[in-house]
């Protein structure tokens, strides 16, 4: 997955020094980082190092106090994310962008089902023919390997690993750019985790996909990511290539995580 990262590319995101506190404490401090289309990057760290937050101001969810996050829009735009308005950037949120939340109750509406969760998006567009929702939901349920004739129950009838590819589903069906996902596997069995890494990362290439994974393990660092950022105590300490930053780490905050797992 990640031999060759597109880099030569323009970027398609860029956070520059961004900062956000909570009250006195700063939760992400000077975060600077760039992603270039069809390029997935890991945002990795122990519990409280400010992956959330740092993923969350740049989806534009939180306000940050400190720094920019600027998007490159399909018309070749440079946007500011957080001096765009709230209709703004929603259409943002809804077009070009995808967030995948690791609670899956979240990302999803509960009381809907699962069809109408991924056709919402699509009506969204302005798609209002009800059977060319029904045929493209029935058409995602299938690409996350979800059984297409469960296009009428709820979700909350699903399994978590199933809710999670139906909240993968209703992400992708417009054809985001990017896609930012907070832990999008934890709390599965492994063996769910397993088959839902492989999806994600199979639908990341063939989309073409930027996308940004928050997570605090490496060895879904390493399977997806083509870059890697490591956060210690709300600043990014390291950053580079998956392969180097695993293998050969430099920071002694990164060796210390290398060392206390075994990366597969
Ligand atoms: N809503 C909030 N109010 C106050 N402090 C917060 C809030 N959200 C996060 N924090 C604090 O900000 C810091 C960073 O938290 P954040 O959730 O971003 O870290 P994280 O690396 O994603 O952790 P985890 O892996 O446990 O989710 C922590 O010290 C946390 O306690």
């Amino acid at each position: 997955m990640h031999g060759d990262s597109p880099s030569a590319t323009e970027p398609l995101l860029q956070v520059r020094a961004l900062g956000r506190r909570y009250d006195r404490h700063w939760a992400v401090r000077e975060a600077s980082l760039e992603l270039h289309p069809g390029e997935v990057l890991a945002v990795v760290g122990e519990s409280g190092s400010g992956k959330s937050t740092l993923l969350s101001c740049i989806a534009g969810l939180q306000r940050p106090d400190e720094g920019q996050v600027r998007y490159r829009a399909r018309d070749g735009r440079w946007l500011d994310v957080h001096a765009l308005g709230e209709a703004q950037r929603r259409l943002l949120a809804r077009t070009e962008w995808g967030y995948v939340h690791q609670q899956a109750h979240l990302g999803l509406r509960m009381g809907v089902s699962a069809g109408a969760n991924i056709g919402e998006r699509l009506m969204g567009l302005g798609v209002r023919h009800y059977g060319q929702l029904r045929a493209e939901a029935q058409h995602w349920m299938q690409r996350v390997e979800l059984d297409a004739s469960r296009l009428d129950d709820l979700p909350r009838d699903f399994s978590g690993g199933m809710r999670q590819r139906l909240q993968i589903a209703r992400n992708l069906v417009t054809r985001p750019r990017l896609v930012l996902m907070d832990e999008p596997t934890s709390g599965l069995d492994v063996s769910v985790q397993a088959r839902l890494l492989d999806l994600i990362r199979l639908l990341v290439a063939r989309m073409h996909l930027a996308a940004i994974i928050v997570t605090h393990d490496l060895g879904v660092a390493r399977l997806l990511a083509h870059r890697i950022v490591v956060m210690k105590q709300g600043r990014i300490v390291e950053h580079g290539l998956t392969d180097r930053v695993l293998d050969d780490p430099q920071h002694e905050y990164t060796q210390l995580l290398v060392s206390s797992v075994v990366v597969p």
